[in-house]
């Protein structure tokens, strides 16, 4: 556990585990999480990988400038994490606004990122409007009034209706109003179509045939602008299956890997 100063000052919290010499595999988050989005399927994964998660700025345990933030500062920020982590030739696996991140940097540092995992994420996700409403909502009257929405966007049925939706839903209002807004700004700016039709490496897109954020069509339209990317979809989840099928996304993770010839 650490924290790693990104270019402009702001302090991010990081997790490292595994041994150093070992595959690196790197996890962003979506909005209005932090890096315990992937808890569950940590512990899934095949031994020995080098594996760094952090929470983005403006979220989890890390500072919260003020916004609007650029996605071009969330890359930097990705950068400044896997330089700080000492990992390079990583596979990185973005969800959401994460995904948004993992194809900014596969474009500007192809050194750091050999393999994508695309989850539940695309080249341009909401519309301006979208976006505005939530950040005016976010800025004037905090989360609370955002939290019963986001949770059917990111939830499928079975999950709304079971036992820890009172968990992700807590999660989601304890987020630093600031830090949503200005992720949210970052998202409202980026149309990556250009730049990642120009993306050449290997891709794994991961959809929730639920999703209400990043519906299955969405994920798969961004997939096919890189040729010869794997498109998977998990059925009966939404938006975030690392938390509501966690067994069958490192089922993914984990196959995806071995036809990469890792760990
Ligand atoms: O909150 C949502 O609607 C889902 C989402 C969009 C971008 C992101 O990271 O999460």
């Amino acid at each position: 556990m650490s924290y790693v100063t990104a270019r402009d000052g702001t302090r991010l919290y990081m997790e490292i585990t595994g041994p150093e010499d070992g595959a690196a595999l790197v996890f962003a988050n979506s909005l209005g999480t932090d890096l315990r989005l992937w808890d569950a399927v940590l512990p899934l994964l095949p031994a020995g990988l080098r594996i760094v998660r952090w929470d983005k700025r403006g979220h989890g345990r890390s500072d919260v400038p003020e916004p609007p933030y650029a996605m071009g500062t969330l890359v930097s920020d990705a950068e400044a994490v896997m330089e700080a982590a000492g990992v390079r030739d990583a596979v990185f696996c973005g969800l959401s606004i994460g995904g948004m991140i993992a194809q900014g940097i596969a474009v500007k540092r192809p050194d750091l990122v050999a393999a994508m995992v695309l989850s539940n994420t695309a080249a341009k996700i909401g519309t301006p409007d979208l976006w505005d409403m939530r950040i005016e909502t976010a800025t004037t009257q905090g989360m609370e009034p955002l939290a019963d929405g986001v949770m059917e966007r990111w939830f499928g049925r079975d999950f709304l209706e079971g036992p820890d939706l009172p968990l992700w839903r807590a999660r989601f209002c304890e987020t630093p109003p600031k830090g949503y807004a200005g992720c949210s700004a970052a998202i409202k700016g980026t149309d990556f179509y250009t730049p990642t039709s120009g993306l050449r490496l290997p891709t794994l897109a991961i959809a929730g045939s639920e999703d209400g954020a990043t519906p299955p069509d969405l994920v798969r339209e961004t997939a096919d602008l890189i040729p010869g990317s794997e498109f998977a979809l998990i059925r009966r989840a939404g938006h975030l299956p690392c938390v509501e099928a966690p067994e069958e996304y490192a089922r993914l993770l984990t196959d995806f890997l071995a036809r990469l010839g890792r760990p």
